[in-house]
């Protein structure tokens, strides 16, 4: 049984985050397999950004071990860090694009950090590639993040988070703010993009329609630890008073009847 789970690409042991005397993760355990998108849901201010932003290097934690791509990614060389980085695409719940730089140009942003020696026309032809990829008609690319709605917005993070052919892909709440018809377009395109491209997905939601849709395993953040991390069937069971009020809800009933079940596989992080 053991031997057909996907190794994990992303290994967090005992991580600690405090900001003061607020203790954020206590001990906090996670497992990603190659492949899968992961769901991690939690309440508000439960951790899950912070834990991303542990696993991407933007936050030292104060204690614990992470490893990405099989690398020690707190105490990675300069060129491992780098390698991580290359390797690993992030679209921010805001989106992070550069307001002032078209959407080609911000394709570009790692694409010219990484291969400095690109021709510009080669460089706008990959942006281009992105930007189709990512679902945007071609004529998106020579425009400003405020030309485009909230939708096209975050179609134009997900082409830049894809610029460098990550097998990583993290994703901060991508259908926060998207009407109903919008966001499951968007979870329709992750999940093309997963299976076409061979992704691994880290996705933070608080979208019920999203875990139901297109999550192989959820993993729930609560009481400072993941408390759990498995396909939905298995954590729909489990006997906790946020699991309750959050799978049990008239949301989560609606969402069940609309959503593809994940794949199975096994319960532990
Ligand atoms: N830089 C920081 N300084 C101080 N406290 C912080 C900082 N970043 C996060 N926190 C605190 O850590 C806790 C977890 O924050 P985090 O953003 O990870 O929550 P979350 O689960 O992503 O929440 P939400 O679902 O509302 O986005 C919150 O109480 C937040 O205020």
């Amino acid at each position: 049984m053991s031997a057909a789970v996907p190794d994990p690409i992303i290994r967090v042991r005992g991580l600690v985050n405090r900001f003061g005397k607020q203790v954020v993760h206590d001990g906090l355990d996670l497992e990603v397999r190659r492949g899968e998108i992961l769901g991690v849901v939690g309440g508000s201010g439960s951790g899950k950004s912070v834990l991303m932003r542990s696993i991407i290097g933007l936050r030292r934690p104060d204690e614990g071990e992470v490893e990405v791509l099989g690398i020690d990614a707190l105490n990675a060389t300069e060129a491992q860090r780098r390698h991580i980085e290359q390797h690993s695409g992030v679209l921010f719940q805001d989106g992070a694009l550069f307001s002032s730089l078209t959407v080609g140009e911000n394709v570009q942003v790692p694409l010219k950090e990484y291969h400095r020696h690109l021709p510009e026309p080669l460089l706008y032809e990959l942006a281009l590639l992105k930007v189709k990829l990512s679902g945007l008609p071609a004529e998106a690319i020579n425009k400003l993040p405020s030309q485009l709605s909230g939708g096209m917005r975050k179609r134009a993070g997900l082409a830049r988070a894809l610029a460098m052919d990550p097998p990583l892909l993290f994703l901060d709440e991508p259908t926060a703010g998207l009407d109903p018809i919008g966001a499951a377009a968007f979870d329709d395109l992750v999940r093309t993009l997963q299976q076409a491209l061979g992704l691994t997905v880290f996705l933070i939601t608080h979208d019920l329609d999203t875990l139901y849709a297109i999550c192989d395993r959820v993993a729930v953040l609560a009481d400072k630890r993941v408390i759990a991390c498995a396909p939905l069937p298995e954590i729909e069971r489990l006997d906790h008073p946020w699991v309750r009020e959050y799978f049990h809800g008239p949301r989560a009933r609606a969402a069940k009847d609309t959503g593809a079940p994940g794949q199975t596989a096994e319960a532990s992080c």
